[in-house]
C-alpha cells in the first residue's frame, strides 16, 4: 500500500492528541486538553473512552477530516502483559486486559481501545506501537532484593526507541549497533541503558529512579512503610501521592517545570534547591545506567519536555559529558512514532505482532 492515511492517538493524563498522517507526512495536528474538573468525576481511565471519543470525532469532523479514507489507526500501547517492542494489533485479548485494567491503570490503556473503536467501523486494522510495558531487561535487572517484588519495566518506550533512531541517523550508524543512556525527561521519568538497540534496564517511570514534575521516584523504603502504615493514608491516596502528587508538585504545588525555573531565577532558594535536586538524581541515574553498559556508551540522549529547559539539560551534561557525547532531543515524537510504526506493517517492512499471555510470556 502506498502513502497510506493513518490516524495516530495518544490519550495522556491532561490531553488527548491525535494527527492524520499520509505516508510518512503528517497533515494535521491537533490536541484536546482536558482540565482535572472534566475528567474527575470518571472513577476509571476505561470510563473516559465514550467522552474522549466524542472530543476526538467532533474535531476531526470539524476540521473536515473523514474518517472513511482512512487507512488504519494507531493509538499510544499502555499497560499490558510485558511485550518485546513492535507494533501489535490490536484483538479481543488485549481489549479484556485494558477495559479490565489487569495489569494497571494509565491514560495509554485508552489508545488501543480508541484505535479499536475507530477502526471497527470502517473495517480497517487498528494497531499500538512499543507500549509502555515494552520489557527487554535482562534477567540480573529483575531482582529488587525481595523475592516477591520482582523490578518491572515500565518505561517510555515508544519515544525512546524513536529519538534513538534519530540520533543514531544523524551519526550515520545503525541503530542497532549502538549503546546509548537515554534520558525520557518529562511529567514522568524514564532513564534507560539500551544496548544495542534492547533497553536492557529502566528505573520504572512510576515508582524509581529520580524524583520527576510529578513523581516521587525512588524512596527511603523504612520511611515508605511507617507511612503507609499510619493510618493517615489510604493505599489510593499514597499511589496518587508516589505518581500525581510527588516530585516538584510535593515540595513546590506545581508540576511546571518553566515556573519552578522561574521562581529560582528570582531567588527562591526552595524552587532552587527542588530544581538542582532533581537534575542531581537524573544525572546520578544517567551514571547507574553507564554502568550497566560496562561504560561502553556511544551518547547520552536527553528528550522530553525538561530538555527544552536550557538550564536543565546545560547542568545534567556538566555532570555527565565525561561519560559519553551528550545529545539533546527536546520534547517527544511519540505521534510520529506510531504512524511511523503502523506505516512499517501497512508497506510490509514488518509484521505486526500478535498480543498474547501465552506467546510474549516472559
Ligand atoms: N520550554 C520548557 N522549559 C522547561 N520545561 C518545560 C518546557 N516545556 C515543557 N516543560 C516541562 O516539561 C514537563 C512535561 O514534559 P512532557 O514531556 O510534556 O510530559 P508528559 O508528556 O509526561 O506530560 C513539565 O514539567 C513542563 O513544565
Ligand atoms: C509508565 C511509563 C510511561 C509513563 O509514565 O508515561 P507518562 O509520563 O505519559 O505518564
Amino acid at each position: 500500500m502506498e502513502n497510506p492515511k493513518i490516524l495516530a492517538i495518544n490519550p495522556g493524563s491532561t490531553s488527548t492528541k491525535f494527527a492524520v498522517f499520509l505516508g510518512e507526512n503528517q497533515i494535521f495536528k491537533e490536541t484536546i486538553r482536558h482540565e482535572d474538573k472534566d475528567l474527575i468525576h470518571f472513577p476509571t481511565v476505561v470510563s473516559q473512552l465514550d467522552y474522549r471519543l466524542k472530543l476526538l470525532i467532533e474535531s476531526l469532523h470539524y476540521h473536515n477530516i473523514n474518517l472513511e479514507e482512512l487507512d488504519a489507526v494507531v493509538g499510544r500501547g499502555g499497560f499490558l502483559h510485558p511485550l518485546k517492542s513492535g507494533t501489535y494489533i490490536v484483538n479481543k485479548e488485549m481489549l479484556d486486559d485494558l477495559k479490565t485494567a489487569r495489569y494497571g491503570e494509565h491514560a495509554s490503556n485508552l489508545g488501543a481501545l480508541m484505535a479499536y473503536e475507530l477502526a471497527k467501523e470502517q473495517d480497517i486494522p487498528a494497531y499500538i506501537v512499543d507500549p509502555i510495558v515494552v520489557d527487554e531487561m535482562e534477567d540480573v535487572a529483575r531482582l529488587s532484593g525481595i523475592p516477591e517484588l520482582e523490578r518491572k519495566s515500565h518505561v517510555h518506550a515508544l519515544n525512546i526507541k524513536a529519538v534513538s533512531r534519530k540520533i543514531a541517523k544523524r551519526i550515520g550508524k545503525d541503530f542497532q549497533s549502538l549503546n546509548f543512556v537515554v534520558a525520557h525527561l518529562g511529567g514522568g521519568i524514564s532513564i534507560v541503558a539500551q544496548r544495542k538497540g534492547q533497553i536492557i534496564d529502566v528505573n520504572n517511570a512510576n515508582n524509581e529512579g529520580p524524583f520527576s514534575p510529578e513523581r516521587s521516584g525512588g524512596l527511603p523504603a523504612f520511611q515508605l512503610v511507617r507511612l503507609c502504615y499510619s493510618g493517615k493514608f489510604s493505599e489510593k491516596e499514597m499511589l496518587t501521592r508516589l505518581t500525581k502528587k510527588g516530585g516538584f508538585y510535593a515540595y513546590l504545588g506545581t508540576k511546571n517545570a518553566m515556573e519552578v525555573e522561574e521562581r529560582a531565577t528570582k531567588g527562591d532558594k526552595k524552587a532552587k534547591l527542588v530544581l538542582d535536586g532533581m537534575i542531581y538524581q537524573v544525572s546520578k541515574e544517567i551514571g547507574a545506567m553507564s554502568a550497566v553498559l560496562e561504560g561502553d556508551v556511544d551518547g547520552i540522549i536527553l528528550t522530553g519536555g525538561l530538555s527544552f529547559s536550557d538550564y536543565i539539560v546545560q547542568e545534567i551534561t556538566r555532570k555527565v559529558k565525561y561519560i559519553a557525547p551528550v545529545f539533546v532531543v527536546p520534547g517527544e515524537a511519540e505521534l510520529e512514532s506510531l504512524a511511523l510504526g503502523a506505516l512499517r506493517i501497512l508497506t510490509n517492512q514488518e509484521e505486526a505482532r500478535i498480543y498474547s499471555v501465552e506467546i510474549n510470556a516472559y
